[in-house]
């Protein structure tokens, strides 16, 4: 998705490199990251669809849409993926996509639902995406290529009481590959103080935290939530001169998704995002997709984005792509085994493209012996 065709922000040979390069996916949303066929699919088999199927595609194929719009469009996906069915096989694909472009580990977050109407509870759903991820690893001949943890997500309109219901039910999670808890949501909705005890129980109990921050200008807000001390932090499009140090001096990872800031209008270009303000100052940053299905992106893509308005090399690719293992929500063992995994991934592909033009792990020519490494 997102990359087959030509994608006039980049080049060819940047997309290529950027698919070659194995990556983490530290911040993509289950329903946000379905598959536009699926959702078609979903949408036709669905009877009094809450949507007409042209609406429904002039919606999805939209380049640019305001975050209310963007919510508007998680209502319709949301009542089109009521099912466990629905659940798990968006699971399942989800898996696949991110495998076909080279994710080697995922953090994937999802808000669990219930849905007494259709028997689900939040731990079914739960069920679901589990079921959808032991799908994938049923079905993939390349299984060990991608490890998933789960992060549970509290959604702002939630009450304080669903909130903790949710951070209690990713505790008790906590050895089933459920990795921390998030919160997301419409930004302009609801207090932080209503989720706070919610995250303050799962921090308490072992569990990571990130929180979707300034993606609109709320101050007041971004400086709670800093001073809260998450350990990721999304977004951040939103900040003043002090709220900028304040972040700087956290040394908090950013999770940064560049086509999501720019499509819903939190930033006003590519060039212009602050991805390059911090990362140029050494500040940790992970290039991450938000929404693949809502954006008609894929992380390969987001990295060529990012290459191309900043002009990173190729070696400053694969740095990046590297650094994200620090910033995972594993435990140091385990980012050890993911760093040697991915070192691993890159020697290989470097040696078969060693007539090709392009290095993993710089921006020269690989052929001619150019290259050092
Ligand atoms: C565009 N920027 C964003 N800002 C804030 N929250 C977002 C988001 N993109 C997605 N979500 C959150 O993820 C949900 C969909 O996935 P799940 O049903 O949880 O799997 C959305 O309803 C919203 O709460
Ligand atoms: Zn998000």
């Amino acid at each position: 998705m997102g990359g087959e065709e030509r994608d006039p922000l980049f080049t060819p040979e940047q997309y290529i490199f950027c698919q070659a390069l194995p990556k983490i996916e530290l911040h993509a949303h289950l329903n946000g990251s379905i598959r536009p066929s699926t959702t078609e699919e979903l949408s036709q088999e669905l009877e009094g669809a809450p949507i007409s199927l042209p609406e429904l595609q002039r919606l999805i194929r939209q380049t640019s849409r305001t975050l209310g719009e963007c919510f508007q469009l998680f209502d319709v996906i949301h009542r089109i993926t009521t099912t466990h069915e629905a659940i798990q096989r968006i699971t399942r694909e989800v898996l696949e996509d991110m495998a076909a472009d080279n994710v080697v580990y995922a953090e994937l977050r999802t808000t669990p639902k219930a849905r007494p109407e259709q028997g689900m509870t939040k731990e079914s759903y739960l069920d679901a995406v589990f079921r959808g991820i032991a799908d994938y690893y049923a079905a993939s001949r390349r299984a060990a290529d991608i490890q998933v943890r789960l992060l549970l997500s509290i959604d702002r309109r939630q009450s304080a009481e669903d909130a903790m219901d949710t951070a209690r039910l990713a505790v008790r999670l906590k050895d089933e590959g459920v990795a921390g808890l998030d919160l997301s949501g419409n930004p302009s909705v609801g207090q932080w103080d209503t989720w706070r005890p919610a995250l303050d129980y799962a921090r308490q109990h072992g569990l990571k935290v990130t929180v979707h921050a300034g993606e609109v200008w709320n101050p007041e807000e971004t400086a709670s939530m800093l001073a809260w001390r998450p350990d990721r932090i999304g977004h951040m499009c939103c900040l003043d001169g002090t709220l900028e140090k304040q972040l700087l001096d956290s040394y908090i990872p950013l999770e940064l998704c560049l086509s999501s800031n720019v499509c819903t209008e939190s930033v006003p270009s590519y060039g212009a995002h602050h991805f390059s303000a911090f990362h140029s100052t050494g500040h940790p940053v992970v290039l991450c997709t938000d929404d693949t299905g809502v954006f008609a992106t894929s992380l390969s893509r987001e990295y060529a984005l990012a290459a191309a308005a900043f002009g990173l090399s190729n070696e400053k690719l694969t740095q990046l792509a590297l650094a994200a293992v620090d910033y995972t929500f594993l435990e140091p063992g385990e980012q050890r085994a993911l760093r040697d995994q991915m070192e691993a991934a890159i020697e290989v592909e470097r040696i078969d493209n060693s007539s090709s033009p392009f290095c993993l792990f710089c921006s020269k020519d690989a052929g001619g012996g150019a290259c050092s490494r």
